[in-house]
């Protein structure tokens, strides 16, 4: 078993998706990796290796939960793991100052090492010449040159691993010989082996520090962040107008051809209402959800976002979240679920907790297909002073909902934890580079994979089956309503609407409530499924856009948005609040506020709206 240890964002995962051909996340800031992965190899000698991908740490005295793992599996403590034969230290050739203090460290283990001087390709090109001979001599232990980002960039370190043929198995020394160094002294040790080894041409040019002098400008700064996050939500809705209506077309073709080909019966109606009306009206989505994660993608891997973090530390210390807090709370706007994850970078308790706790409200992608559909139906396509898209508007306005709700929750319950003292952020900002094409288009395809993969599972078997409960038992005789009203799902519906009926929900909005329990976007497929049940005889289908314009008020639109920026929806979020507290009382305490705050965010929007309607 190898290892593979450093710094955060020192190339470590780029390494390991070369080595083992693994899609593991890359992204260019601290702390993307949060768990230990494995995968395996063969180096062209026909050795066969196992390799381990390891959070990034700064130091072996864990601070936070991620370190905790790294340190746990090189000091062997973890259950039913014995301790790797190899330690592969990965270091960033540019930043050397900062990455030999773990080597060191590391290196009182009295493990076989190699050490990976990665990223020599941009030490090179800003004229950092390591003298890795020299280097070997002073650490005693073998050092290769490699590039994770190209292709044969890994060869050194193969040769290395092959060259080193173990065969013995070496133990560890206990953790505690790392204690008896104290920082000073490692300090004091890296910069005499630095003196030898790293000749570096002055560099005072600095491309990333030009660039970082307009973007973390205190006033420029955050306006430069704010345009940006803006242009995105425009960009969501105006570039994917013409492949969600090729998409939209297809399904509305093969709805068509199936109800032409086949005679009125079940099998057609489950095919054409369940399937391709209730699957289909979310799979339209593709492209605003593609358009949001390329977004994310680029800013991910430029370096732009550890920036971000920074700029936003005093608006959340203001909050009393840390500023650590950003990145799982922007990887929320993907899913709840890394973000919740990602929280274990956070080294304060308290702070994680409230992470955590926030980390739902934030926009999650699920959520984008029923702000769309309402937006589609409910607003005008109009522009604003000329330029702006009021549907993009809209949409920009429910995600700042979403955040500045999520920073007053956060802003109670640290009041309500009682007195805690800010820290001060620690981040390492990392040189800005282009994004890798290859790794955004990989980026993109799995987002693409994992949506189809949830539209053709979770979402057709709902879909199925909530097909079945709307279309069963069927109408009485001398019915008056679509059979759906009769349907154990139309009596479910109508009994919720009791529930529902002051905050505006129709009986059809009840049904697609429950199944989007299950996951948000379902709900889109529930009430296209719905309503095309729910059309009387043989009305055309239409796609489910113009029939909820027809069908509901404006007050009960806004009303469902609001109710969706606060819902406590998904399952799994709340199972993995429950895994990552370990305990029970933060996922109910969680589902409460949210329901509350849902309720109540429906219930005055619902009732203002109706008022201003009204007069
Ligand atoms: N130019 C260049 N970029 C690299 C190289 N290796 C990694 N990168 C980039 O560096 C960034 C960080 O890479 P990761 O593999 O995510 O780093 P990591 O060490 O796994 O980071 P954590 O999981 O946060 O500890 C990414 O943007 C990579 O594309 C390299 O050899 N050359
Ligand atoms: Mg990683």
């Amino acid at each position: 078993m190898v290892a593979l240890l450093g710094n955060p964002n020192c190339g470590k995962t780029a390494l390991f998706n070369r080595l083992t051909g693994a899609r593991q996340k890359v992204a260019n800031y601290a702390g993307v990796t949060i768990e230990r992965k494995e995968g395996s190899f063969t180096s062209p000698d026909g050795r066969a290796y196992r390799l381990l991908d390891l959070p990034g740490a700064y130091s072996l005295s864990a601070h936070t939960p991620d370190e905790a793992i790294t340190r746990d599996v090189v000091a062997g403590k973890r259950a039913g793991e014995s301790v790797p034969d190899v330690l592969v230290c990965v270091v960033n050739a540019t930043n050397l100052r900062l990455n030999l203090r773990l080597v060191l460290e590391i290196k009182r283990l009295g493990l076989p090492m190699i050490l990976a001087l990665n990223m020599v390709d941009v030490a090179r090109k800003r004229g950092i010449v390591i003298d890795e001979a020299r280097l070997a001599q002073e650490l005693g232990m073998p050092v290769v040159a490699t590039v994770a980002v190209q292709a044969g960039g890994e060869r050194a370190l193969v040769q290395a691993l092959d060259a080193m043929a173990l065969t013995e198995k070496a133990a560890p020394k206990s953790l505690d010989v790392i204690d008896t160094v104290s920082v000073e002294e490692t300090q004091r040790e890296v910069r005499r082996i630095l003196a030898l080894v790293c000749h570096e041409k002055d560099d005072r040019g600095n491309l990333s520090e030009k660039i970082d002098h307009i973007v973390l400008h205190p006033v420029l700064g955050p306006i430069i962040l704010a345009v940006l996050m803006f242009c995105v939500f425009q960009a969501v809705f105006s570039w994917a107008t013409v492949p969600m209506d090729l998409i939209k077309d297809g399904v509305d073709g093969v709805g068509s051809m199936v109800k032409n080909a086949m005679a009125d019966g079940l099998l057609r109606s489950l095919l054409v209402e369940g399937i391709l009306g209730g699957a289909g009206s979310v799979l339209v989505f593709l492209p605003q959800i593609l358009i949001l994660f390329f977004f994310i993608l680029v800013l991910e891997d430029c370096g732009y976002l550890p920036r971000a973090a920074f700029l936003l530390d005093r608006l959340m210390g203001g909050v009393g979240l840390s500023g650590r807090a950003f990145i799982p709370l922007l990887s929320s706007f993907a899913c709840a679920i890394p973000g919740i994850m990602a929280a274990r970078t956070i080294q304060n308790p308290r702070d994680r907790l409230v992470t955590i706790m926030i980390a739902p409200l934030m926009t999650c992608s699920a959520r984008l297909p029923v702000y769309a559909l309402i937006i589609a139906a409910f607003i005008p396509e109009r522009e604003v002073g000329g330029f702006v898209s009021l549907q993009g508007l809209v949409l920009f306005g429910l995600y700042v909902t979403g955040i500045v709700s999520a920073m007053l929750v956060a802003y109670f319950m640290k009041r309500s934890m009682g007195a805690n003292h800010q820290q001060p952020l620690m981040l390492e900002l990392p040189s800005y580079h282009w994004p890798h094409l290859q790794n955004l288009a990989l980026g993109l395809w799995e987002r693409c994979k994992i949506f189809i993969t949830r539209v053709g599972t979770i979402i057709l078997t709902l879909m199925v089956l909530l097909w079945f409960l709307s279309t069963f038992p069927g109408a009485p005789e001398g019915a008056t309503h679509p059979p759906i009203y009769y349907s154990l799902a139309g009596i479910l519906g109508r009994g919720l609407e009791y529930i529902f009926a002051p905050i505006g929900f129709n009986w059809q909005i009840c049904i697609a409530l429950v199944p989007g329990l299950a996951a948000r976007e379902v709900a889109v497929g529930a009430l296209g499924t719905v309503y095309a049940l729910s059309q009387s005889g043989d009305e055309l289908a239409q796609s489910l856009t113009p029939i909820i314009a027809a069908s509901w008020t404006l007050p009960t639109a806004l009303s469902l948005l609001a109710w969706y920026v606060f819902a406590p929806q998904c399952m799994s979020t709340l199972s993995v609040v429950r895994r990552e507290t370990n305990s029970l009382r933060y996922p109910l305490l969680m589902a409460g506020y949210m329901f509350v705050l849902a309720y109540s965010a429906s219930f005055i929007t619902y009732r203002v709206a109706l008022a201003l309607a009204g007069g």
